[in-house]
């Protein structure tokens, strides 16, 4: 289990995160939903070593992580392939990454193309291949699903749930029909300033 305790984190001056508490059991996910601005994506980077807290722990963290962020971090002059084999081992080979990319729904005409000239919802297909590609022990997935259509959606879905099946997942959405169909327990962070009085608030 990842068992975050009292964490709290400073940014430009701001407290972000006050003695955010949260567990994240081995192979189960975990959706934290709250409104804009509360932390989410911030709670997200410090579990991925991106982000240092003033104070608090994180326990835990052990075996390799992998993130879609909200931005899709992509090389835009090479293809999706070559954009997912980028981070990967070099035995995982490009017809594993094809295979992943189909069934995340990339049409065969997309991948042949630099990602420049993909539509939003193709770029985040890649963002997601890439993470679920990285055979990770804790994936962190920022609002991983904007853009995509509805039937898109579903197919999404169901391959990230077979492909994080084991996993230890952090899924920050607003969305809580995507939550509930991942099988996440729901936390809602609300925003520091609301803290309780002993300074502490429970995630
Ligand atoms: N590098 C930074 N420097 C200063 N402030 C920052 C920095 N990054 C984030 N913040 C601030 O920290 C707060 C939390 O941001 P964060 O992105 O974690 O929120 P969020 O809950 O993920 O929001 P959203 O739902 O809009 O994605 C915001 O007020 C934001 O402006």
């Amino acid at each position: 289990m990842i068992a975050v305790r009292g964490l709290t984190v400073h940014l430009g001056g701001h407290t972000v995160l006050d003695g955010v508490d949260l567990d994240l059991p081995d192979g189960g996910v975990v959706a934290v939903t709250g409104p804009n601005g509360c932390g989410k994506t911030t709670l997200g980077r410090v579990l991925l070593g991106l982000v240092e807290p003033a104070d608090g722990s994180v326990r835990g963290l052990g075996g390799a992580r992998a993130a879609v962020f909200q931005e899709d971090r992509l090389c835009e002059h090479l293809d999706a392939v070559a954009n997912v084999r980028l981070v990967l081992p070099h035995d995982v080979g490009a017809a594993e990454v094809t295979a992943e990319l189909r069934a995340l729904g990339l049409t065969a005409d997309a991948l042949g193309r630099p990602v420049r000239d993909l539509s939003g919802g193709q770029r985040r297909r890649v963002a997601i291949a890439r993470a679920l590609l990285a055979e990770a022990d804790l994936v962190v997935l920022d609002e991983p699903f904007t853009g995509i259509d509805a039937a898109g959606r579903d197919q999404v879905l169901a391959r990230v749930a077979q492909s994080c099946a084991g996993r230890t997942v952090l899924l920050i959405t607003h969305d809580q029909d995507d939550a509930l169909r991942l099988g996440a327990t729901v936390v809602d962070l609300p925003r520091a300033q609301a803290s309780d009085d002993d300074g502490r608030r429970r995630a």
